[in-house]
């Protein structure tokens, strides 16, 4: 068995979606039919018994269209203030989409605090443990409402990778804009070529997200997928950065068919998360 294969077997997969992959990009609004599938996907994974985590980001971007921005804000509190009408419609959306299937969704919004100090960082723990052993599909965020530019984590791809880890998930999955990772960014020349499997990350590896940080819509680029993809790999998880165009992708994924780039997982045995919070990865 190839070790594309294997990935049928994972049993806890956390999967994060770009705000540019839920929008439009003509008009910046929400990508209805792409939602309903991505919920599709995700509901019937929980019914083959997956634990399912969704990461989704896009509480900036619906709150900039429902308050008419034209553009992204830059003001820290402008993006506080998007953030907290986006979440909510966000949330609404999702509810509902997940409610057409009976599926029971949840809110988890948290800051770099919650994963710094001990405490908070093991009632999240529980809260997911909890929740997941009740069949519910948490659906988690940065609380941006809140978070100060030192308690921020920034970008849900970091956010993500971090939620991988305290779960013990065996499988992170990053929905992008992208195929994968290039070996340079493909948007600027056209020389990059792909790379489907990354067994060892070195900082050659690292430096090839480099060239870009991120669209108008999204915040990211490729620098924060390859902090992920070190973050998820150590504490023993694999992930894929693939493109969610078409989320069927996720399914195609788990048939352990040849989508994406794939990361493959080497726990550290010294992995502590508090520390790659405290360090700034
Ligand atoms: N080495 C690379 N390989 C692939 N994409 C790259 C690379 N370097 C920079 N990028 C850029 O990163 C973008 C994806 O990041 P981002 O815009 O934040 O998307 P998302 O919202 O999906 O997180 C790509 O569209 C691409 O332009
Ligand atoms: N927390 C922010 C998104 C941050 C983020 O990383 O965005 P993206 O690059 O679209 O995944 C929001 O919900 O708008």
């Amino acid at each position: 068995m190839n070790y594309r294969e294997q990935l049928k077997d994972r049993q806890r997969i956390v999967i994060k979606i770009g705000s540019s992959s839920l929008t439009h990009p003509t008009t910046g609004n929400l990508n209805l039919i792409k939602l309903e599938k991505l919920i599709r996907e995700l509901v019937d994974l929980r019914n083959q018994g997956k634990d399912i985590i969704l990461v989704s980001s896009g509480a900036i971007a619906v709150g900039k269209k429902a308050a008419g921005l034209k553009d992204r804000p830059d003001r820290i509190a402008q993006k506080q203030a998007c953030a907290a009408i986006g979440q909510c419609r966000l949330m609404m959306t999702y509810q509902k989409l997940f409610g057409e299937y009976n599926q029971i969704a949840a809110q988890i919004l948290m800051t770099k605090n919650t994963m710094l100090e001990e405490a908070t960082r093991v009632n999240a723990h529980n809260t997911f443990q909890e929740l997941l052993n009740m069949g519910v599909i948490p659906i988690v965020n940065e609380n941006d409402t809140v978070s100060t530019y030192e308690m921020r984590f920034g970008d849900n791809d970091t956010l993500s990778a971090i939620v991988a880890a305290l779960v013990e998930a065996d499988l992170l999955i990053l929905l992008s804009d992208i195929d994968g990772l290039f070996t340079d960014d493909p948007h600027k020349t056209s020389k990059a070529t792909f790379i489907d499997m990354v067994d060892h990350m070195d900082e050659r590896l690292m430096q090839m997200g480099k060239a870009s940080t991120g669209t108008n819509v999204g915040t990211g680029g490729m620098v924060t997928k390859l902090t992920a993809a070190r973050i998820a790999t150590e504490s023993g998880a694999d992930m894929v950065i693939a493109n969610g165009k078409d989320v069927h992708v996720i399914h195609r994924i788990m048939e352990g068919k040849q989508f994406g780039t794939l990361f493959v997982a080497h726990r550290k045995e010294e992995f502590s998360l508090a520390d790659y919070v405290e360090a700034g990865y």
